[in-house]
């Protein structure tokens, strides 16, 4: 059995429906700060537990002691949060992964894949962006993802821990059949903010920087489909039960996008207008962020099947029925 923490999140969510459509054994651990109980298929099994609390996740344990392998998204993830508000990214991230991996020790499941991030990286001196490149993270919520990777490197040396860190570039996209996609409360991310402009939510859109060293002046960002993301665990996490070698993989599309390409691709594929005003930079964001990912397919067989323009056309289908119809 799997437990898929932070299952109830964007990310976690298309994971529990990849692994139920497949007939695979899960519980989700969630505490519902920032997940949906609406996310998840009505037949799963959840425990409602905080990673803050021992004796919850000693809960899940022993609720279900069939569980063998942990897939763990639970975390704060706003890059420009963590820059206000540290405290609340190194309690959550890493002081509650600690408790997770002590009571995965105490009941003997050493199989984890977790989320870390290319915000481990930082600025980069190269791209694309390889396994190898320095981590030198810019903002406390990339320290953070590089601190847990730290940790679970050194539980898995002393403790024989099997361990996949996946370092995702910007998760996007929904399920290509409409039933979830993104649902951040408050919603910071770029593609989700554009598609509230184009369906009258919002009036428009900040655009954080415009003296980039890009050829815009904007960020660039390399998007991967959620649904391709929930494929390299399920493959990541196949790999270490049968393979000796721990992993730390990239999961890109290798193709960057600034700012301003978002904004008119989804233009494009909504047919409507989308207003935006140039602002100040926002701290802590990297100018270009771009992956290489030929490792992950090496290593687990792993390639990204979703382009941008399915990204987005599969996030404009759920964020338009979602939220569209409720103005
Ligand atoms: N969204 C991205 O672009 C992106 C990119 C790279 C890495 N990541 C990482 O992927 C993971 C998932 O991101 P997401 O966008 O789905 O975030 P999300 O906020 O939608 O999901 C996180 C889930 O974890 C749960 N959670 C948080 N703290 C908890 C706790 N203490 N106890 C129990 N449950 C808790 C939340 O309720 C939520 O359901 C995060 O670790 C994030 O750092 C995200
Ligand atoms: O209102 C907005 C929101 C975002 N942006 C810009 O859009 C780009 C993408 O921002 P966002 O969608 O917030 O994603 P990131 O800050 O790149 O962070 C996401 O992607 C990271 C990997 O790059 C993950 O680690 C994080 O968890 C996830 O939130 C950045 O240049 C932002 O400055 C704007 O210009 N205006």
């Amino acid at each position: 059995m799997i437990a898929v923490v932070g299952g109830a999140g964007y990310i976690g969510s298309h994971m529990v429906k990849y692994l139920h459509e497949r007939d695979e054994s899960i519980v989700v651990f969630d505490n519902f700060s920032t997940g949906h109980m609406e996310l998840l298929p009505p037949a799963v099994k959840v425990v409602r537990g905080d990673l803050a609390s021992l004796d919850d996740l000693r809960a899940l344990f022993s609720q279900y002691p069939m569980i063998d392998s942990v897939i763990h998204f639970a975390a704060f993830a706003y890059v420009g949060e963590s820059v206000m508000d540290p405290s609340k990214y190194y309690r959550n991230n890493l002081a509650n992964t600690i408790n997770l991996l002590d009571v995965m020790l105490e009941t003997g499941v050493k199989h984890l894949v977790f989320s870390s991030t290319c915000a481990t990286y930082g600025n980069p001196v190269s791209l694309p962006i390889t396994e190898e490149h320095s981590q030198q993270p810019i903002n406390p919520y990339g320290r953070t993802k590089l601190m847990m990777e730290q940790m679970i490197e050194d539980y898995a040396v002393a403790y024989g821990f099997k361990f996949a860190a996946l370092r995702y570039f910007n998760a996007a996209g929904a399920a290509p059949d409409g039933t979830i996609g993104e649902w951040h409360e408050p919603e910071t991310h770029l593609i989700p903010l554009i598609m509230d402009v184009a369906i009258g939510k919002r009036e428009s859109i900040h655009v954080f920087g415009s003296d980039f060293n890009t050829f815009d002046g904007t960020c660039i960002r390399d998007y991967i489909h959620v649904m391709d993301l929930a494929d390299a665990h399920f493959k990541a996490l196949n790999y270490l039960k049968h393979d000796v070698q721990n992993l730390k993989l990239n999961l890109s599309n290798g193709q960057g996008y600034s700012n301003l390409q978002i904004i008119k691709e989804i233009e494009n594929i909504t047919n409507l207008k989308v207003n935006y005003v140039m602002a100040n930079r926002r701290p802590g964001d990297p100018e270009k962020l771009i992956g290489c990912a030929d490792k992950a397919k090496q290593i687990i067989g792993w390639e990204p099947s979703y382009d941008l323009h399915e990204i987005i056309e599969t996030a404009w289908n759920w964020h338009e029925a979602k939220f569209g119809g409720s103005l």
